[in-house]
């Protein structure tokens, strides 16, 4: 289990610390889908670089079955957590085979370079989300979303224990944000413990994900979507009044709908 305890998550200069996000508790389970809600600039992208140990925490605890990230080597940390970054530019015109390949980073020693078998498992992750036969193009030179297919192709290749995605479907078009909800979906039933971003709250109830809501520097829930989105936590955390629509479907599952209207 990932877990964060009384985390204060944040930046410390020489002279200065700012905090972010201030006594955060929450835990991923492996084999749990979590999407995190939060409006811009709440701190989202902070929390999953401290996870990373790409920034210091400034308080609490992060652990992964009970052991200190931090006192983890980067391959033993890849080997439990992968990371979708928002954006990313390798600083070299790598192919998508190479990008995702690199997801075997911590499965190759530092002496020896990948084997069949770690191909093989970057073919089969470019398959899965539909990119193989872009296999030889230029990273640099494809699409945005096209890169956030390769990035994901790349976190799977991982094969760590939990996923973090920060914003995985922000440039993808909608039939591709529907096929990603729909694999990351089934990575969670497959066992790995996912986590994503979010600025959709539909995006929950479309995946039965359960919701960490971050409201504020010093609040935030975490639960069943049905039970944390609510037309209230859509008013304090968009500013919007939004009307959540509950349909009872034929096979006896409900589905919620937001809906909004632009209004003068
Ligand atoms: N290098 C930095 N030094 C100081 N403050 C920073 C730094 N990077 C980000 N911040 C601040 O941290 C806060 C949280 O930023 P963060 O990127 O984590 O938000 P987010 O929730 O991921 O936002 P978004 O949804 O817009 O991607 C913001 O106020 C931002 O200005």
């Amino acid at each position: 289990m990932l877990e964060l305890k009384q985390a204060v998550l944040g930046y410390a200069g020489k002279n200065q610390k700012k905090v972010v996000i201030d006594g955060l508790s929450f835990s991923l389970e492996p084999g749990e889908l979590l999407c995190i809600l939060g409006a811009n600039g709440i701190g989202k992208t902070t929390m999953y670089r401290t996870i990373l140990g790409f920034l210091p925490l400034l308080g609490g605890e992060i652990l992964i079955d009970g052991v200190s990230v931090s006192s983890l080597s980067r391959p033993e940390l890849a080997k439990q957590i992968a990371y979708v970054p928002q954006y990313h530019t390798p600083p070299f015109p790598y192919t998508v085979f190479d990008v995702v390949l690199m997801g075997r980073g911590a499965h190759v020693s530092s002496f020896s370079s990948p084997k069949a078998e770690d191909e093989k498992i970057a073919c089969e992750m470019m398959e899965r989300m539909g990119i193989l036969s872009m296999r030889n193009e230029i990273y640099t030179q494809i699409s945005g979303g096209e890169r956030q297919l390769v990035l994901i192709a790349r976190a799977l290749t991982q094969q760590a224990k939990y996923i973090l995605m920060d914003e995985p479907s922000s440039n993808l078009d909608f039939g591709n944000q529907m096929r990603m909800l729909k694999e990351i979906k089934k990575l969670a039933r497959e066992g790995i413990g996912v986590c994503f971003t979010s600025h959709q709250p539909d995006h929950a109830f479309l995946t039965d994900a359960s919701v960490l809501a971050v409201e504020s520097e010093t609040r935030f829930q975490k639960g069943a979507a049905e039970d944390i989105i609510t037309e209230d936590l859509l008013k304090r955390m968009y500013h919007l009044n939004a009307r959540i629509q509950k349909t009872e479907l034929e096979d006896q599952k409900v589905q919620y709908q937001i809906l909004t209207r632009l209004t003068e």
